[in-house]
């Protein structure tokens, strides 16, 4: 039996949990597999407590997903929020469905009942067979927010802050960004369970999300990066960068925003190395970016090169299959498939 720990963002990080289920599934039955989530898209929007990410993963594990979208219910219809806009509330151009409302409106009910998210997510998730435990990152709220120039004003150096749903899906983030920052980060603490699903693990893996404001702000509560060093578990990540290129979303542009180039070679040096006061032990890189291993190899990373795309589930399972094996012979209990 093998604890797994995947950190995952939304989109992406749904789409590997449902890879890494089907490979455990068909592999390692009894593992347990618990996801870590990132809570810095959440969000207050007509009176409801919205997780993107959180909602993002559970609806990809229970099937009900859109899979076009990437995100929200399939079979999704939008009358409510045509009357919300109506009545001039909420967002209009951030469109909550009705199946998806039935999901905030159970939350939000859940929180005012006094239940912290934690325990709100997995009352929710409890509806579906999931297999794998979701964890908030922490019950704090912890806002993305995205400081950008201030628009139409005199002073050139005037700055706001957006939240970061409304500069990702509004500007589709558009207008530069001078920083992120997540409010109330610094007297958060990690939900409960995250450190010990972290430090009790066999194995970590950090998901191809976004790695300044979904796996940064995952890392940014207190206590849970200090987790991952302290880990006995192998620590092994994914990519999101292919060939110079965000795997999905606008990764690209949050990383140009904190000086980060959009290289495999540059976001495993932005982890750092765990035998270096780093978080990673291992990465994943696509066999587009071949020539990142040796440098990476040098600096002490475990590395392998193999296709990064989730084509498909049983594709995002074989991706899956080699994460674990390059933690698996970290620990001297199995072997590296070769370099591709
Ligand atoms: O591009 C969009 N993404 C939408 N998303 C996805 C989301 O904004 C982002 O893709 C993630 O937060 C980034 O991980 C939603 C997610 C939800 O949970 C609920 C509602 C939405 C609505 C939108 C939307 O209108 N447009």
């Amino acid at each position: 039996m093998s604890r797994i720990t995947l950190l995952a963002g939304g989109v992406g990080g749904a789409k590997f949990a449902l890879g890494l289920r089907a490979h455990l599934r068909a592999a390692d039955p009894a593992a347990e597999l618990t996801i870590v989530v990132n809570t810095g898209d959440d969000l207050w929007l007509t009176g409801l407590r919205v997780c993107p990410d959180l909602d993002s993963v559970m609806y990809a594990l229970a099937g009900v997903n859109d899979l076009e979208r990437g995100w929200g219910r399939a079979d999704e219809s939008e009358r409510v929020s045509a009357e919300l806009t109506a009545y001039g509330v909420g967002w209009p151009w951030f469109t909550l469905g009705d199946l998806d409302l039935g999901t905030h409106i159970a939350r939000t009910s859940l929180l005012r009942d006094g239940l912290p998210l934690s325990e709100a997510t997995a009352r929710l998730a409890s509806r579906w067979d999931l297999g794998a435990r979701l964890l908030p990152a922490t019950d704090h709220e912890v806002p993305t927010l995205v400081e950008v120039p201030l628009e139409g004003g005199d002073d050139p150096h005037a700055t706001e802050f957006l939240h970061f749903e409304e500069w990702w899906v509004r500007y589709r983030a558009g207008r530069p960004a001078r920083a992120f920052l997540q409010q109330g980060m610094a007297s958060s603490v990690p939900a409960p369970g995250v450190l010990e699903a972290i430090e009790e693990a066999d194995v970590v893996l950090v998901a191809p999300s976004n790695p300044v404001v979904s796996i940064g702000t995952i890392l940014g509560i207190p206590g849970i990066a200090d987790a991952v060093r302290r880990t006995t578990a192998p620590v092994v990540g994914l990519s999101p960068i292919i060939g110079g290129a965000a795997l999905r979303g606008m990764a690209d542009v949050c990383l140009t925003a904190i000086g980060v180039e959009t290289s495999a070679l540059a976001v495993a040096e932005y982890y750092g190395l765990r035998a270096a006061d780093g978080l990673l032990d291992g990465w994943l890189v696509d066999t587009a970016d071949v020539d990142a291993v040796d440098c990476l190899s040098a600096l002490g990373f475990d590395v392998i090169a193999r296709p990064l795309r989730f084509t498909s589930v049983e594709e995002t399972a074989a991706i899956a299959a080699d994460a674990l094996s390059l933690a698996q012979a970290r620990r001297g209990l199995g072997t590296v498939p070769p370099v591709e």
